[in-house]
């Protein structure tokens, strides 16, 4: 499959198609500052006409609903956040509800790893609010130290560990992962899209396969885990590719309607 199938299987029948995306490395490129990470440009102006085109246009995240709240501030736009526990509804800022009896774990977690890493050059310990990430992207020589004190982390609070390029995160162990999120978002739509680019991409890659969707994978050279090519119906390179791709989309679903001219340049 190409990126015009891929457009085609969605101009089939727009109402009824859901495209889910992953923020990092699908929707923001990849770099060394995770407070740094951004739209592309010309991005949400694609998102908002795709999102009055299609049934739904989402962003499921690893990030926190209030980080995407801020960064994907996009009318039609439904955001997903945490691996999917929590969710915009309305005027309100939705989280499944066992989350909560995991705080105090997820707080002695944050308070350990900034602790141990607080004055690591190159280390950063992300407040994710119902989880927290440490990454050594800007300190590749620290993997061993972040993993062997995350390993007793997991041990002594029952958090789970969830890894991510050159990060990782302590969640809640609960069986909600972004396949179970994909499944709810997608209930009664027709045909389903899901981009991501990194191992908690994979339940809901899986997911669109099962539901008889599409799964796009966004490579980004050696950083690319292997099992996501395994995955993947159609491999983009790179945000700029997702651009592209969805720019086509865009073109194809306004053309005729005189909508969409001239609203992004790659
Ligand atoms: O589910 P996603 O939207 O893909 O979020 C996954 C994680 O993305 C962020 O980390 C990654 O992007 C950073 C900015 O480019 C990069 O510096 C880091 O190395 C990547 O792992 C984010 O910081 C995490 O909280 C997300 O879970």
């Amino acid at each position: 499959m190409d990126r015009d199938a891929l457009t085609a299987a969605l101009a089939a029948d727009p109402a009824r198609a859901a495209l889910v995306l992953d923020f990092d490395g699908v929707l923001a490129r990849i770099g060394d500052d995770p407070a740094a990470s951004a739209l592309e440009p010309g991005t949400a102006a694609v998102l908002t006409e795709l999102a009055q085109h299609l049934g739904v246009v989402a962003v499921l995240s690893g990030r926190p609903l209030a980080f995407l709240r801020q960064r994907v501030d996009v009318r039609g736009v439904a955001l997903h956040g945490s691996y999917g526990v929590q969710w915009r509804e309305g005027d309100e800022d939705r989280v499944l509800e066992e989350v909560g009896r995991w705080q105090p774990a997820v707080d002695t977690a944050a308070g350990a790893l900034r602790a141990a890493f607080g004055d690591t050059d190159g280390v950063h310990v992300e407040d994710k609010g119902i989880a927290v990430a440490v990454h050594w992207r800007r300190a590749p020589e620290q993997e061993q130290a972040v993993a062997a004190v995350v390993a007793e982390l997991v041990a002594g609070t029952g958090l789970r560990a969830e890894p991510g390029k050159l990060v990782v995160e302590l969640r809640p162990p609960l069986e909600q992962d972004k396949g179970t999120a994909l499944r709810r978002i997608a209930a009664g739509l027709g045909t389903v899209v899901y981009a991501g680019d990194d191992r908690g991409d994979l339940p809901a890659l899986r997911v669109a396969r099962e539901l008889g969707g599409h799964a796009v994978v966004v490579e980004h050279g050696r950083e690319t885990d292997p099992e996501l090519l395994e995955v993947a119906e159609v491999v983009l390179q790179g945000t700029d590719e997702v651009t592209l791709w969805l720019t086509g989309l865009r073109d194809a679903l306004t053309a005729g309607t005189g909508a969409g001219e001239a609203m992004m340049q790659p």
